[in-house]
């Protein structure tokens, strides 16, 4: 049978076995003066309603707690290269982001975005967010992937700490806030 490239697998040892389009979808080159790493977290919402969120390029403080604004710079905000600039919440080592929409498919279910500009240290971070129906059918698994420059002081292993507690904080708002909808939606 045709493999659903949407739906994840399970290993006989109950590990997630990311679908072949997302192992193409996360294939980054990653050169020697950078990092990069993969953020998994599964969701207990159907695929549609995380998508709803993950494709608002437009607004991404729904789930980011760490941004408090975001506005469209060029662009009409979902459509490739639209971009956008974001406003980070106090107590971070960044003010601003210039961010740029590389990817985003609604009918495989992935977006990606490349920072271009704004004051922080994360230079040429580009990330590539995917979704897949969980084994089992009801819920959903996010694959967060990035790579990004090692900062000048930091080592790899600093960078990947820092950029995978954002990504990991992010994706834990995400689930929230999706088991939130679902569960009113059942209602
Ligand atoms: C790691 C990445 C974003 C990071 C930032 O948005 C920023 C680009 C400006 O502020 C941050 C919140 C932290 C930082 O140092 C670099 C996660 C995501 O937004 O998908």
């Amino acid at each position: 049978t045709a493999f659903n490239c949407h739906r994840a697998a399970v290993s006989p040892k109950n590990q997630f076995l990311p679908p072949p389009c997302a192992v193409t979808d996360h294939k980054h080159a990653v050169a020697s003066d950078q990092c990069s790493s993969v953020v998994v977290q599964t969701i207990d919402a159907p695929v549609a309603v995380v998508w709803s969120l993950v494709r608002r390029f437009d607004n991404p403080q729904t789930y980011k707690q760490f941004l408090k604004s975001c506005r469209i710079v060029d662009g009409d905000g979902e459509t490739v290269g639209t971009v956008r600039e974001v406003h980070v919440v106090s107590g971070l080592p960044a003010l601003s982001s210039k961010e740029r929409l590389e990817i985003l498919d609604d009918e495989k279910h992935v977006m990606s975005f490349s920072v271009v500009g704004g004051d922080h240290r994360l230079k040429n971070y580009r990330s590539v967010t995917s979704l897949h129906v969980a084994p089992g059918g009801g819920g959903s698994v996010v694959v967060e992937s990035y790579v990004v420059d090692v900062p000048p002081g930091n080592t790899k292993e600093e960078t990947c700490v820092f950029v995978n507690t954002i990504v990991g904080c992010n994706l834990q708002s995400l689930a929230r806030l999706s088991e939130n909808i679902a569960k009113s939606k059942t209602k």
